[in-house]
């Protein structure tokens, strides 16, 4: 189980980034972090991984908690060890080598009996994965890569599992294999799922609730079918209506809800 308490981030000391975002995966939940670009998205990710040093940030305030063990200020090495692995945007994997060794470096700390069975058992989920493992993994397409991301992260084996926009980039076909993929990964494993995206629609279809962040705020949050049935949620984040310029600034000054 995650909690996020009031949690504040800043960039270099001065970029405010999260102004106090609480929220909460529980125990085999799916939950979606929704908004649009520079709402802190990413932010809350690095937050959670022990990622922020790395990109020049640090917890201003607030708490993380994993499984109830204060996490705050952990590095990434710790993270993992209570049970968390972030899955970053941008399909951070190692392009110059291949899908095998991508797997090795990421099932690294498992003894090698279980490696074997861990690779095996990916190669298993993602066939055309098997196909390309000698192949360079940059090679492979953005839906491959994504799907070696996620084997990567199955062999940390984690217990909560924060996915960065894994449709990114990606044609609406392999969009919803990628979450057909996760939904399937969580049930199975019993994972609790934290998915950030901005494609929300995509995203409502396999999560139970849902975090709606806009400006380093959380403005909406419930479960995945009241944020379907919002219609300042559908109209802004679904595109259910076409939104223009003067409708999205009404909507701006409406929406003031928290
Ligand atoms: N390393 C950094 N240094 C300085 N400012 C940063 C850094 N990373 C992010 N920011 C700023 O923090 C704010 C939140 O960015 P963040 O990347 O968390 O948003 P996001 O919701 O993930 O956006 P996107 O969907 O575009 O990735 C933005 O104003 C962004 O410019």
């Amino acid at each position: 189980m995650l909690v996020v308490e009031n949690l504040k981030v800043v960039y270099r000391g001065v970029i405010l980034a999260l102004d106090g975002v609480s929220l909460e995966v529980r125990a085999k939940e799916a939950v979606a972090l929704l908004g649009p670009n520079g709402a802190g998205k990413s932010s809350l990710v690095r937050a959670v991984a022990g990622l922020l040093p790395k990109f020049e940030g640090r917890v201003l305030d607030g708490h993380v908690r994993l499984h109830g063990t204060e996490s705050t200020q952990l590095d990434p090495v710790r993270v993992s060890a209570l049970g968390l692995t972030a899955v970053l945007e941008g399909r951070p994997l190692f392009r110059y080598l291949t899908p095998v060794e991508n797997l090795v470096a990421a099932g690294h700390r498992l003894p090698p009996r279980e490696l074997k069975a861990g690779m095996e058992e990916v190669f298993a989920r993602f066939p055309r994965l098997y196909e390309r493992r000698h192949e360079q993994a940059g090679y492979l397409s953005g839906g491959e890569q994504q799907m070696l991301l996620l084997g990567m992260a199955l062999l940390t084996q984690p217990k909560v599992l924060v996915v960065d926009e894994p449709s990114l980039g990606l044609a609406p076909r392999l969009v919803e294999e990628v979450m057909r993929t996760l939904d399937t990964l969580r049930r199975e494993k019993g994972l609790s799922l934290l998915l950030v995206e901005q494609n929300a629609r995509a995203a409502l279809s396999i999560v139970d609730r849902v975090y709606v962040l806009e400006r380093g705020r959380v403005v909406f949050e419930g479960d995945a079918r009241a944020a379907q049935e919002d219609q300042d949620v559908m109209e802004f984040y679904l595109g259910k209506e076409e939104v223009g310029f003067r409708q999205a600034r009404r909507y701006r000054r409406r929406k003031r809800w928290v």
